[in-house]
């Protein structure tokens, strides 16, 4: 039995280039990547993504410019952890992101995403995020370095997805 939390992940986008965070503290430190975190007692999910989005890095984004665009489950060898992260995409916001005390925010091309100083797993479904499909992944790590085994697949709908899932 695994203890299930949940997490958002968002990506600003545009057509040439991604807005990535370097963590600057806590779980994934010193990684880049997408702006999210843990969703809250009493807080959707969508709610969350809005909210980690503008602590990060001082992005305000409507709940419709807001693309659930992946769904990912990452467990650890002999931990009964299970986070399931909610991943998502906007091209529409407002402001201009700033550093905060969590979060460096740098805008890189496509072709230069710093996969070597990134979570392992990213280089694998980036591409799914890139070429605009859907899916999902599950990623068993050991540590946090090593990916033991995993399974991605691409989606035809994150409804269908999330409707037919126990
Ligand atoms: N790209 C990518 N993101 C990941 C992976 N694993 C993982 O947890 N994340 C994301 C999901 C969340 O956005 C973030 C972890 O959330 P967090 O621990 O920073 O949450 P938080 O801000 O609520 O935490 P806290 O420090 O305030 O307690 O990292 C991964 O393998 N790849």
């Amino acid at each position: 039995m695994f203890l299930k939390k949940v997490y958002t992940l968002v990506f600003l986008r545009n057509e040439t280039q991604i807005l990535l965070g370097l963590k600057k503290r806590g779980f994934g430190v010193n990684k880049w990547n997408g702006f999210g975190g843990k969703v809250e007692q009493n807080e959707t999910i969508i709610d969350a993504a809005i909210r980690e989005l503008k602590e990060e890095c001082c992005v305000v984004v409507n709940k419709c410019d807001l693309k659930n665009i992946g769904h990912l489950e990452f467990t650890f060898e002999g931990d009964s952890l299970l986070m399931d992260v909610r991943v998502f995409s906007a091209s529409n916001y407002q402001g201009v992101p700033v550093e905060t005390e969590e979060m460096a925010p740098k805008w890189y091309g496509y072709d230069e995403v710093p996969f070597d100083n990134m979570w392992p797993d990213d280089r694998i479904w980036f591409p799914y995020m890139v070429k605009n499909k859907l899916f999902f992944g599950k990623f068993h790590y050991k540590g946090f370095d090593t990916i033991l085994n995993y399974e991605l697949q691409e989606l035809k709908s994150m409804e269908t997805f999330y409707k037919n899932k126990k």
